[in-house]
This record gives C-alpha cells, structure tokens and sequence, in this order.
C-alpha cells in the first residue's frame, strides 16, 4: 500500500478502483450465493446448527470447514467489521481493540498496551504474517497437562498443522542463497481446498547471511535440516502471502471471502455477551450492537453447539459475563454463577518483547538489498524470516542447572495472589515441573531471536514463569476485562532475562560483525546483574502480540476449563476454540498453532457428530 504513492497518477486512479471494487466484491457478498454478511438483525434465523461467538483466526476457520458439507447452517458473531481493504494504514486502530493492561507492578507501573485484532479475520488481520509453530517437545507437554490419552501432543496436531496452511516452496535460487530447509512430508500440507497460504518472500537482504553465518558459531545452535518439522534451533519461516496476490493470506481470504454457501451467515458489529442455557445445556447466545451495550440484545438459539473463539482476552470475558468463572468474582460483579470453574481468565501468558537491539554499522556490506518486492511491507519481512531459537543450556551452560533447580524449589504460593485457589495453585505447580525439566533440555526454546533486518534483533521471551489474568470489571462487567500480566512476579523470569542479556551482548562481539565496525544504539548503561535487571524492567513488554492461556485445556483438577474435546466443564453443548485453550506457551508465534486448534477442534466435533 505503501508503494502506491510512487506510481503515477493515472494507475493509482485504476489501483484504487481495483481496490474499491474488489472489497466491494469481498465485503459485501449479499447479493449472490456467496455465504451472507447479515445486515439487519431482524433478518438473521431464529436458530442455526452452530452458533460461533468471534469471527477470527479460529472463529472462521471453525465456521467454514463446519459448513462445508451443507448439512449444518452455521452464524458466525463478529464484534468487529468487514474492514476496507483500500485504507493506505496496515495497522488502523478501526482494526484493533484499544485496550491497555493495568498497572504493572515490577515494570515501574506501566500500563501496556494490548493490540489484537477487532475485525472479521481477527489478529490474522494484522498479525506481523509469521508462520511458525512450536517443537515436538512443547506440544507434547500440553498432552501432559490434559486428560488421560490426550492427543493434544505434537502426533496429535501434526494433521491439522498440514490442513491448516498450504506451504509453497521457496525459490530454488533463494533456498540456495540463504541455505533454507524446509521438509515437507513431515512437516508441511500442500491441500488444494486450503487456502491459507505459507510462502517466502522472494528478494534478498543480504544482512542476512551475515547474522546467519554469526549464529552458526553459537556452541551448541542446531542448524535445523527441516525448518518446523519439530525441531529448533536456527532456520528460517515463511509467512502468510498468498503467492498470487502478493497480499495477506488471513482468516477471511482463507474462510469466508468467496464461500458459495447458504448455510453461513455472519453477522458483524456485534458483541456476544451471554451464552444462554436450557438446564445445563447451552441453547442460545445473546448479543448488542457493538456501539451500545444497553441496547436491546437479540438472542439466536443454537441446536448443535455454541463455540467460544473470540481470542485469549475476551473469551473469559464472554465466559464470565454467561456465570462460569471464579465464583467470588462473578458474585462480586452480581452474575449468578452457573459453574464455579477458577481457572475461566487465569493462566495468562504471553510472549515478552526484550529490549530491540540495534547497531549502526560504521561499514555496510558491499551488497544492498535485491528489492524488486511489491507485497505488504513490514518488520519480519526486512528479516527474511532468519530466527534463532536457543535452549537455556545454550544460552547460560554455567548457570541453567542453577536456574531450572531455584524454580524446581519455588514455593510459588509466594507469587500469587494470597486468595489464589487451590486448583489454579496446582496447575501451576504442574507447569513448574514441566519447565524444571525442560529448563535442562537442549530441544525446547527459551529464547528466540528473531532478526529484523537492518540490523536489527527482537529477542522474544518464549515461555514464562510468572502468570497473569484476565477478569471482568466487577463494577462494570460490560466494559472491558481488567487485563494483568503480572509481568515478572516470579523472580525467575527476571533472573533468566539477565540470563538472556549476557548472551545477546556476547553474541553482538561476534569476530562475524567485526568488519562492519558495528556501535550498538540504546546498549543497557550497566552490565552488573542488578544494572541488567533495571535495564529489563525499562524497557520490557510482556505483550508480544499473543494473549493465550486464559480458558486453558487442562485436567479440571488443575484449573482448566476445557477439556480434551475443547468442551467447558460443567455444561454440555460449549466449547472454546482458540488461543485462550492453550496451557503454555509455544516457542514460536501463534497463529499456526491458532489454526491448526481450530482443525482440530472441527475433526472432534465431526467425529461426534457423525
Ligand atoms: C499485532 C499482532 C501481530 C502478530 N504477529 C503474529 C505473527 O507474525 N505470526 C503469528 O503466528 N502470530 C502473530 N500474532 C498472533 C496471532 O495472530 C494470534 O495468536 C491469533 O490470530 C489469535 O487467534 P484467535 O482466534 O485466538 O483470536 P482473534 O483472531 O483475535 O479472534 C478473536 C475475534 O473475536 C472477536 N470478538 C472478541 N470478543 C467478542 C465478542 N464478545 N463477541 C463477538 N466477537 C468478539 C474479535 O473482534 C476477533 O475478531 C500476532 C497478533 C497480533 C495482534
């Protein structure tokens, strides 16, 4: 979008008319046999088979593979609207929730602020396109945390990974150049009815093999033979362009936009605020104007199933508002409280953005950037997508062992809030052995360096200890949740990022970098641990982009919410299909794993069904 300011005047004219045109075809579908975008409330069904509340990354993924057979009518509710594919802004605020965390207590109490998508298509709306998912390990160690036989492992996922995404390879020149690898029988779907595409930009920065090349004299850093088959270390990801458009491949282009069905509706600028129960089974969802919460609701029954995929900050919102939560808050917010389940809201985790590490070269490479690139533009793609995942052990051989046995021996009541349920103190407990042992393994991530070009890196925090929540405003439950992080609560966290500091700074010394004469920008003014921590708590976010956790599939025992079937506890007829159902986080970027739960969770409902 940004180019078109450099074409002439006359083919912005005919681009622009392309645009309007095109998102006059998308948007408004109405008129023909393509799947309806309900206009009037009076004009929506009284009942439909599935009802599913958000229409985002995993909300339409859900809608269209259920509808695809035609036998089931499918209503999609979307607090969001079909937004305009012509706005010159990628990142528009008409696209995202305007939400900010509360105070953050270790963090000089900063409030964050939270983007997510707000929009049909969701986060995959705006998402910086990375397409990634996490190791073997990681998924394996959801399966730990849920019901006895649990396929929620990396055997259990991997045919859903390969029918979410359609991947297409690299250029053969390109895999040659930056020394790509990538498996496809073992990692990779190439579906024709899958329209989400995985695909690599096709132009060179040659900064990158210059980070490439330092990397690969890190002790101990695998050089993945098949990038996301499992495995971590240095590779590098594709992301998520459609190959023949050159633009954004996102739950909407991959879900809804051309669908020939009359057996699914959408409805937009809607807010579901209460899910509605027959005895104990979920039989209908209420729902506003997005504009106006006193607005007289309207209510849509569902004969099959309701589907809660409206993202990791708003689901426990919807939860809660329909009285299944923690009983003490909902009483306090004077909702009747349908199932006491303590963990609707905890759990919070997201990825920490540590400090951008930036240098100017005082000598650039003789090579400037090959740029004949005319898709969307953005930070991953300057980086081409090279990341370096890289275990504790790699990142502090002298300390890990000290570091995974502090956290084995934490009390971690000590961190939680006083009033903390005994079932969410076990869950956590739980997820404490998992990262004790998995804070000595080499094939699980702690850090991940994504490089950004320029030279740029993001260092990505890729799983925490401490945990946050997400609760309604018990004196306005309509408005938005009250969102903590409780960023660095547990002092592990903040111990591991010095650990992660150290790193970095020795791999910037890297003899690779020498010529270029590099001087860091912005360097912590102070090396000492505790100059390090100080430098940490200015600079951190504990949001990068991926709210999840927050309705966990975890043993009821443990705090969970979901089952292994995504079904809430206590009632029938309910399931949550999004970020919120992940236990713990992956060491990659979400949205892959967003869809592929949303697979998942279509192949379980199927398997009921039929
Ligand atoms: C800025 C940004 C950058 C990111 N970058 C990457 C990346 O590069 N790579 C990657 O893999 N992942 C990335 N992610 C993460 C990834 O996009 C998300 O994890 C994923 O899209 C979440 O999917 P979801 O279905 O859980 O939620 P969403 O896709 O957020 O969908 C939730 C939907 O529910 C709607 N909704 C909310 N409440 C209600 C309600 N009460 N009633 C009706 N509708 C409601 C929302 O409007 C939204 O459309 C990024 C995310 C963001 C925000």
């Amino acid at each position: 979008m940004k180019m078109a300011s450099a074409l002439p005047r006359s083919i912005r004219f005919i681009v622009l008319v392309q645009l309007v045109l095109s998102n006059l075809i998308l948007a408004i579908p109405s008129w023909s046999n393509l799947a309806l975008q309900i206009r009037e409330v009076g004009d929506i069904k009284d009942s439909y088979d599935y009802i599913i509340v958000g229409g985002g990354t995993a909300g339409l993924t859900v809608a269209d593979r259920l509808s695809e057979s035609g036998k089931y009518t499918v209503l999609v509710i979307e607090h969001g609207k079909f937004y305009n594919a012509s706005d010159p802004d990628d990142f528009p605020m008409s696209r995202r929730y305007n939400l900010t965390s509360v105070p953050q207590a270790n963090l000089d109490n900063k409030e964050v602020q939270i983007t997510i998508g707000h929009c049909v298509g969701g986060s995959s709306a705006i998402n910086g396109m990375a397409v990634m998912r996490g190791t073997m390990q990681e998924y394996d160690n959801w399966a730990e945390l849920g019901n006895p036989g649990s396929t929620w492992n990396w055997d259990g996922m991997l045919p859903y990974f390969h029918k979410a995404i359609h991947f297409v390879e690299p250029r053969g020149d390109w895999v040659k150049k930056f020394k790509v690898t990538y498996d496809i029988r073992s990692a990779w779907g190439q579906y024709e009815d899958t329209r989400l595409y995985a695909s690599y930009l096709g132009w060179f920065n040659p900064l990158v093999m210059i980070f490439y090349e330092a990397y690969k004299r890190v002790p101990g850093l695998n050089i993945v033979r098949g990038g996301h088959s499992g495995t971590h270390g240095l590779f590098y990801y594709p992301i998520s362009l459609d190959p023949n458009t050159q633009q954004r491949s996102y739950a909407r282009t991959a879900h809804w936009d051309g669908l020939e069905r009359k057996n699914y509706d959408i409805i937009t600028g809607s807010r579901g605020n209460k899910i509605l129960f027959k005895g104990n089974k979920a039989s209908a969802v209420r729902f506003v104007p997005k504009e106006n919460a006193k607005a007289n609701p309207t209510v849509v029954k569902a004969r099959k199933e309701i589907i809660i995929s409206a993202g990791g900050i708003h689901t426990p919102q919807v939860l809660q508002l329909s009285g299944i939560g923690p009983a003490r808050l909902l009483e306090q917010a004077g909702i009747q409280v349908k199932v006491n389940l303590p963990g609707v809201g905890s759990n919070l985790q997201d990825h920490p953005l540590g400090p951008l590490l930036e240098w100017k070269w005082a000598k650039q490479p003789k090579k400037p950037f090959e740029n004949n690139y005319t898709g969307p533009t953005f930070d991953f793609a300057t980086g081409q997508g090279l990341v370096a995942q890289l275990s504790l052990p790699l990142i502090t051989p002298k300390s890990y062992i000290t570091l995974a046995s502090t956290y084995a021996c934490q009390n971690l009541s000590h961190y939680l809030e006083p009033d903390t349920p005994p079932a969410i103190l076990a869950g956590y407990q739980a997820q404490q052995r998992i990262y004790a042992r998995e804070m000595q393994r080499t094939n699980i991530s702690f850090l991940s360096n994504l490089f950004l070009g320029n030279p740029r890196i993001q260092p990505v925090g890729s799983h925490i200890m401490s945990r946050g929540h997400v609760r309604i405003n018990t004196t306005d439950p309509e408005s938005e949740p009250l969102i903590d992080f409780r960023a660095l609560s547990n002092p592990l966290d903040i111990e591991l990022w010095v650990a992660y500091m150290r790193f970095l700074l020795s791999f910037l010394r890297s003899p690779v970098f020498a010529p270029y004469e590099p001087t860091p920008i912005n360097p912590p003014n102070s090396t000492t641990d505790e100059g390090l921590r100080k430098y940490i708590r200015s600079v951190l976010s504990p949001h990068g982009w991926h709210p999840l956790g927050t309705a966990s599939k975890m043993r009821r025992e443990l705090g969970g919410v979901v089952d292994d079937e995504l079904k809430v506890y206590g009632v029938d007829g309910l399931r949550v299909v999004d970020a919120s159902v992940m236990p713990l986080l992956v060491a990659a970027s979400t949205q892959l794993t967003v869809y592929a739960i949303a697979e998942k969770a279509v192949g379980l409902i199927m398997e009921e069904r039929e």
